[in-house]
């Protein structure tokens, strides 16, 4: 029962710890990292917020330090998948009927323990498990995720007080119900951010989810879980399990409460989930939601006033930093005739100074690629472009895993704009420069915005407004994230919604109301104070 309406304020961003030498947050951080590396996790799945093991164990290691074992996690079958949308089925009326601002305060005590008493266990299971360095842990295992907790409490309440007008004599409402049946969260690797974000915002909103992290991301989900069961997640809310992903998808498209799926990863795997989906339509008791942030081909356009530097950082940092694994990482760089040399003797000279290795020491900029399969993928575009006469590397080139998944950060020029590197996601530290024509500005543009099927981010690095107004507004739908003068990463929580279009997901945008309207079903009540008892206009009686 309500006695009030509760508002919650919109949050400021987490403030970002710098970890400069001598801090105390480096301090508390090392010795997080060397408590992980000192023992071996045994990693359960939860069930209705039982931990579940079933001695069929997956090894954890550091992709930068692969001798050296984390720990393992209990892989499931079909018949935790079973047993994980059942507990969800089983909790969603007396989570559904919990007032909002009592499921609001778990979220909120969540952020609160990331922020306090588990920064630096968050950071530390990301910077082992994901090989992640410090800086970047930090903007995601504490602040984005913190971030999402916080802002999507604001949003969603500031939806429930949206109501419709009411004429006299009547009272009109709008309920915003959750969705009848299960969502499933299915995380990628590369955020922990994200891995939280997906369930947490559906079951904000009064849903009950099954969630699969993707298995290099098990160390850090394991943390964020036992710290929302700590934060007072009733049990069966959310059910965390790590399964096979294609079992997964057969039973749980096929289950008549599927009510949607929350998705990051890539698009291939994202567009055959919406081919089942569509197969199994008839199967369902309503439409699912079907939300997918996925893969990006993502540009710098740099006009002939650019300046030299700001396009050589937003490349570097915009291109190599996590290893080029965000979505949103620089991939295709377009860069004018005048400016084209300064701009890569910077870069080159700036990756230079990159140092590689492992996460433990902080003045390493670059860390290990994910795992074997992603290290093998990536450098095979490096070994044919080495092999093509169309292309030459420029900087990096070199790989190694011999003690983690190593690859230098690798710089390849081309001479035609739609060489196989300009066009397709590489998802590593790998980008590709193109030299044009500096009087052909406008024809670059429809290069930009033709060469790839993705729509994520780009950025547009120019000093004339008139090159940054065309450029806005030809490449209206080639980014959902679009950066002037920047480099085209690091969206903040609040400041900038994040999500691309065309082959690159729904455009939910992460953090924002619009995508808590997804889990989300109104119901709208009409109440009429004094009803009518007779039928009939009054003219009829007149005649
Ligand atoms: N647009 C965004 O906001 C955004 C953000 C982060 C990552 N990404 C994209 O994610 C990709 C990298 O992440 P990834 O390697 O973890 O992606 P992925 O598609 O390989 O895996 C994502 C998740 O899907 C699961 N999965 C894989 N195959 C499945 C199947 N057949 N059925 C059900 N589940 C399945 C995985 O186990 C994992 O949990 C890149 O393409 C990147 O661009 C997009
Ligand atoms: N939100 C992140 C990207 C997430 C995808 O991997 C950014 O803006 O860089």
């Amino acid at each position: 029962m309500h006695n009030a309406y509760f508002h919650f304020a919109a949050p400021a961003n987490e403030p970002v710890y710098s970890y400069a030498p001598g801090s105390p947050e480096k301090v508390a951080l090392k010795k997080q990292l060397s408590a992980f590396k000192a023992q071996q996790a045994d990693i359960p799945m939860y069930i209705n917020n039982q931990e579940i093991r079933t001695g069929k164990t997956v090894d954890l290691r550091p992709p930068h330090e692969i001798k050296h074992k984390l720990g393992h996690f209990h892989m499931g079958e079909a018949s935790h998948i079973n047993d994980a949308i059942a507990a969800a089925l089983a909790a969603k009326e007396q989570w559904a009927a919990t007032p909002w601002e009592q499921r609001a305060g778990i979220f909120l005590k969540a952020a609160e323990l990331i922020a306090t008493k588990y920064r630096y266990h968050m950071n530390a299971a990301t910077m082992l498990g994901q090989s992640k360095n410090a800086y970047q842990a930090e903007i995601d295992s504490a602040c984005e995720l913190i971030d999402f907790l916080r802002y999507n409490v604001h949003f969603l309440s500031e939806i429930y007080k949206q109501q419709p007008v009411s004429s006299p004599g009547v009272h009109n409402r709008t309920e915003y119900r959750p969705l009848e049946g299960f969502v499933l969260a299915v995380t990628p690797f590369n955020f922990t951010a994200i891995a939280g974000n997906l369930p947490t915002s559906a079951a904000m909103c009064g849903n009950v989810v099954v969630w699969k992290p993707a298995d290099t991301q098990v160390f850090a989900a394991n943390m964020f879980m036992q710290i929302m069961i700590e934060a007072g997640l009733p049990a069966g809310v959310i059910n965390l399990i790590y399964v096979d992903g294609p079992q997964l998808g057969d039973i749980c498209f096929s289950h008549p409460e599927f009510a949607g799926i929350h998705f990051t990863g890539s698009t291939a795997v994202f567009q055959h989930m919406w081919q089942t989906i569509g197969q199994n339509i008839k199967k369902y008791k309503a439409y699912p939601r079907i939300v997918g942030e996925t893969g990006g081909k993502d540009f710098v356009l740099a006009h002939s006033s650019a300046d030299v530097a700001v396009t050589a950082i937003a490349l570097a940092r915009g291109a190599f930093e996590y290893q080029g694994q965000k979505c949103s990482a620089a991939s295709r760089a377009y860069l004018p005739s005048n400016i084209a040399e300064a701009v890569k003797t910077r870069l080159l000279a700036e990756l230079k100074t990159m140092k590689m290795g492992s996460v433990e020491d902080f003045s390493n900029f670059i860390n290990a690629v994910i795992d074997e399969r992603s290290f093998d993928k990536i450098t095979n575009y490096i070994e044919n472009a080495k092999k093509d006469p169309a292309a030459k590397i420029i900087a990096g080139g070199n790989y190694s895993k011999t003690e983690g998944y190593f690859i230098e950060p690798t710089v390849i020029e081309v001479t035609d704009p739609k060489y196989v590197t300009m066009c397709e996601e590489i998802f590593g530290p790998v980008l590709t420069i193109y030299t044009y024509d500096a009087d052909k500005f406008e024809e670059i543009i429809s290069v930009v915005d033709s060469s790839s099927s993705y729509a994520l981010t780009g950025s547009i690095i120019a000093q004339d407004r008139y090159a940054i107004d065309l450029a806005t507004k030809k490449l209206v739908n080639a980014a959902g994230n679009f950066y002037i003068n920047d480099k085209p990463t690091g969206a903040v929580v609040g400041q900038q919604p994040f999500g691309g279009a065309r082959a690159s997901g729904t455009n939910d945008k992460a953090g924002s109301m619009l995508n808590l309207y997804r889990w989300l079903s109104a119901r709208t009540i009409k109440e009429t104070l004094v009803p009518p008892t007779e039928y009939g206009y009054p003219f009829i009686k007149e005649a």
